[in-house]
């Protein structure tokens, strides 16, 4: 039957990395909800802690005050794909521009990478999850039966975020977009605590010209040969 997947006993951990805009949050969501498996954001953490560092008007600089906030601060990803930092709902706060532009520096600091990648495990430890991020396949699930490694052509990126914004009626500009993917990949790659670097055993996927039924599909069809 088209468009039928077998969903067996068997669950399984896939962990989907790659840079900014590749499209992983948005094919993760897909296979996740063809296997009916839970879908973690690990971006989404550090953006809230991120958003909490701003509203709390805490030193960014300053590592320790970083990580002690983080302490405080329960973040819920919910199965609607909302967040939550302390009960308060911040799915939309999370997006803006001034999280983003700040959220590759928090995201450098070892001693929170340390928290949330226990954090991050926890949520994990039942399998059936499909989890995305910079990290997943070589730092938080190094033993995920299935590790993808996504990219995309900046040009491609930057394109699909400029669209995006356009339809959902947000300010835009693509040279600023693309300036900004660069940037945040660069910290996210530069940086000593668990780069952003593709996995020994991760398959890396261009979907530079690919739909996403495209990669949901190659992704579905990896889980397949592990079953
Ligand atoms: N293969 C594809 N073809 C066309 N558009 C795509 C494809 N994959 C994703 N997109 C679109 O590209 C945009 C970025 O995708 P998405 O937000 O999933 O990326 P991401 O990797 O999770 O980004 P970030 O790391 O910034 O959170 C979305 O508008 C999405 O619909
Ligand atoms: N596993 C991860 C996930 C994310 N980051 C950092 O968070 C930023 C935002 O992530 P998005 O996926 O929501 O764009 C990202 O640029 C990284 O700085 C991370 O370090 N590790």
């Amino acid at each position: 039957m088209k468009g039928a997947f077998s969903v067996t006993e068997k669950k399984i951990a896939i962990a989907i990395d790659g840079p900014a805009a590749a499209g992983k949050s948005t094919v993760a969501k897909k296979v996740a909800e063809k296997l009916h498996y839970v879908y973690i954001d690990t971006g989404a953490m550090y953006r809230s802690l991120t958003y909490k560092v701003l509203q709390d008007n805490i030193d960014m600089k300053d590592e320790n005050a970083v990580l002690n906030l983080l302490k405080k601060t329960n973040i819920l990803l919910d199965q609607h794909f909302d967040v939550y930092v302390n009960n308060e709902k911040i799915t939309a706060e999370i997006r803006t521009s001034d999280v983003t532009d700040h959220v590759s520096l928090i995201a450098s600091y070892p001693s929170v990478r340390e928290e949330m990648v226990t954090r991050q495990q926890k949520l994990a430890t039942d399998r059936g999850v499909v989890m995305d991020g910079r990290d997943i396949g070589t730092r938080v699930l190094p033993d995920a039966e299935v590790k993808v490694f996504l990219i995309a052509s900046v040009e491609e990126r930057a394109k699909r975020r400029h669209e995006e914004n356009v339809t959902k009626h947000l300010p835009s500009n693509f040279e600023q977009i693309k300036l900004d993917i660069e940037k945040r990949d660069r910290m996210d790659t530069e940086r000593t605590a668990s780069p952003l670097k593709k996995a020994d055993d991760a398959i890396e996927i261009d979907t530079t010209s690919l739909s996403i039924e495209d990669v949901v599909n190659k992704i579905l069809s990896l889980v397949q040969e592990v079953e």
